[in-house]
Parts: C-alpha cells; structure tokens; sequence
C-alpha cells in the first residue's frame, strides 16, 4: 500500500489514507502561561488526549480496512530526517520561516543532529545545547499544514508565528519521504506574504472547490490558490466563502463541513447570517486572469455549482446551543465515506437535528464491538461519537485532526 498516490476528488469520498499526528510530548509542554501564544485556550492532559484520538484512528483503521490506512506525521518525519540533505533542508526553512528566533546562529549545529536529536528539537523545541523553540502542539491539527486538491498538494503558509514551523515539518516529508515521491511534481507553493491553512480548502467535487477567507487565510491566499488550482487542475471554480475574522470561527470548517454527497452541518449564524460573501472564481479569458460571479448565499451557490438540492443541518436548535456546539467543534465533522461521518459526543444538539435528518448516531466503543469483524455497514446515513473532552479543548474537531491524503 505504500505508493499510493496522492487523490481526492471530493470531500467525502471514501476514505483510503489519512495522515494524523498522535498528540505527542509537545502537548505537555503547553503551559497556562504559554498557552495563548501557543494558540490554545486551555492546557490539555495529554495521555488523556492521546486516548481519545486512539479510539479514532482505530476507528479508521478498521473503517478502511488496511493498517496502511493512518499514517502518522511524527513517523513519516522521522524517517524523512534519516536522509542528511532533509536535515539540513529543514533547518534552512525554519530558519526563513521564524527569522526571528535567530535560529541561524545554531544552524550547522542544529544540522549535524541526528535523525532522533533533530526530530526531538522539531516537535518539543528542545536541543542538547543552550537554544530552544516553541513546541508545536497544533501539530494535532493535521488538517491545516496541507491540502490534497485532485492528484495535487496546496501546502499551508501559517497566519501565526506558533504555527509557522510546522510548514517545514510537512515539507520535510513532502519533499523527502520516500512515500511521496510520485507527487512531488504536483506541490503547490504559495509565495511567504500571503497566508492559508488547510482548515480553510473544502473539496467539492473534481471540478469545485470552497476557501474561506478567514482570520487565517487572507485574500492574497485564496487568490494565490485559486490561480494556482485553476491553471494546474481540473478544478473550475473556486469559490472564497469571506468570514468574519474570528478565532471562533477561525477556518471555514469550525462553521461548515460536509455530512453527505449534498448535506452539510452548519453553523448559521455565519453560513446562513450573511449575504453577498460568496466569490465565484473562474479562469478568465487572459492567462492568469478571473472571471468573478458574486453569490447572495453559499447555499444556492451550492445548488447551482453541484445541479442537485442541498440541505443544511444547523449545529444546534437555538442560537445559544448553536454557539456553544460551534464552539465544541459541532460543525467540524469528518466523512469517512459519504454519510458516514465523525463529531465529538458532548455536541448532543447536533446530533438531535442530525436524526431528524436520518441520520443514526452510534457511540465508537460500540460501533467498533458491534462492527469489530469487519462487517460494515454501507449505505445507511451513520454520525459516530466520539470522546473528545479533552480533544475539544484545542479548538479543534475530527475534521481539523485529519488530513486525507487518498479518497477513492
Ligand atoms: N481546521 C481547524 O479549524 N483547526 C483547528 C486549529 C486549532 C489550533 N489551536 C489553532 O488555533 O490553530
């Protein structure tokens, strides 16, 4: 299973390989002092955290049928750095990404680690002499170093410094894992002033795709993409949903995900509160040029773009319980296959306007007793809960905590 390569041609195909990262080390290293700048709201308890996200992958590994099926960023980083030429790389891009820290000063001493040394140092920010970075605990959220549009891969340029090293992380293994090799001709890059996140590109067929601009992709960036996907793939319309810059609502996906083929949970005060935010982007009639169509909602841009009926699920009957389930991550669910989705079990209003829409919501523990033989169902509309307590204090949902790299 290893050459697999790279495709996604919708959001909720069904699932073959997903790249997660494990909340490691860096997690217990986030502190209430450090913790805003870390960009987290809380500390988290990291064994705890680590079971909750174990119940996950599971879930996915047996879903999908192949070990082979989650891979594991802190793996695939390891075994890129066993290559010198990737350490030294990636000490350079570090270097050009946080100028800042002065890492320059230790360059060739940070280069000459070892493939362990040099991973410790990346992940937890310790080094065996006196220099020192953050730790990256948002590296839980896999979902926004990267995204696989097509049989290509629009790499991340963080919005905020805690984030920023990250970007040499997934090209480290982009770029020099073995794994990867038949994509690397297919790497889209975005120039270092303009920002994007994963969190904020949604797949929605071969041919369309969503961007939100939001706290952390600026328009630059989804114009950068847009041009990037228009001249290179086959996808023909990217459409830049515009958000308010909130940390609540900090990538298009905490407020909009996809349940089914054409059903979507959603948070409306946003997706449905606001009118004239939807920009059509196609390619215009001069090379590098666009054509802009201006949509009063997402939802009948929606219709008209996939020629079918959409339904939006709000996460939560009244305004209130919208809020806090938003909060929670209630609108960051994660498709395994069409109407097989993933959320966070304390979102329970969501799942109540989820069964009024079909949908039937089983616990994970007893998903996997009763489906543990590999008799799976296929075709029923399934919203699986999962523990998340301590996952959700990140900010973060099963969405933001994977990344698909192949959907078949
Ligand atoms: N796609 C997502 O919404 N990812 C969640 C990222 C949470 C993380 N603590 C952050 O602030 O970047």
């Amino acid at each position: 299973m290893s050459d697999l390569p790279l495709h996604i041609t919708s959001e909720v195909a069904p699932l073959r390989q997903v790249l997660v990262h494990i909340p490691g080390d860096e997690m217990a290293l986030v502190s209430p002092e450090n913790r805003d700048e870390l960009l987290f709201d809380d500390i988290l308890f990291a064994e705890e955290a680590r079971q909750e996200h174990e119940v996950m992958t599971t879930l996915f590994r047996r879903l999908v049928g192949h070990d082979d099926a989650v891979l594991e960023l802190s793996d695939l980083v390891l075994e890129a750095f066993e290559t010198p030429e990737a350490r030294t790389n990636y000490v350079e891009e570090l270097i050009g990404l946080v100028p800042e820290r002065n890492f320059e000063a230790y360059q060739s001493e940070l280069a000459d680690l070892d493939a362990a040394a040099l991973h410790r140092f990346a992940f937890t920010g310790q080094a065996p002499f006196p220099v020192s970075a953050h730790p990256l605990p948002n590296l839980l959220f896999t979902r926004d170093l990267a995204a696989v549009v097509g049989d290509h891969v629009v790499l991340s340029t963080a919005a905020r410094s805690a984030r920023r090293p990250e970007s040499a992380l997934i090209r480290t293994v982009f770029n020099f894992h073995p794994r990867f090799e038949a994509s690397r001709q297919r790497l889209i890059e975005l120039p270092e002033e303009v920002s994007f996140e994963g969190g904020d590109l949604l797949v929605v067929s071969d041919k369309v795709v969503l961007i939100g601009q939001s706290e952390r992709t600026s328009l630059g960036g989804a114009v950068q993409v847009a041009r990037e996907l228009l001249a290179r793939t086959a996808i023909e319309h990217v459409m830049v949903v515009n958000l308010p810059k909130r940390r609540s609502c900090m990538h298009l996906d905490t407020v909009f995900t996809f349940a089914d083929e054409a059903t979507f949970v959603v948070f409306p005060p946003i997706i449905e509160g606001y009118t004239d935010n939807v920009y059509d982007l196609s390619s215009g009639d001069r090379d590098g040029e666009f054509t802009m169509r201006v949509h009063t909602s997402l939802h009948a841009a929606l219709e008209e773009v996939m020629d079918r009926e959409v339904t939006f699920i709000p996460c939560g009957d009244d305004p209130i319980s919208q809020q806090r389930e938003q909060w929670t991550d209630g609108a960051n669910l994660f498709a395994i296959r069409p109407g097989l989705v993933v959320g966070y079990t304390r979102n329970r209003e969501t799942y109540a306007k989820m069964k009024e829409h079909g949908f039937r919501i089983v616990d994970a523990e007893s998903f996997l007793k009763y489906h543990g033989d590999g008799d799976l169902p296929q075709n029923d509309k399934i919203a699986i809960r999962l523990e998340g307590n301590e996952l959700s204090r990140g900010r973060g949902g099963p969405r933001c905590m994977t990344m698909p790299l192949v959907r078949a």
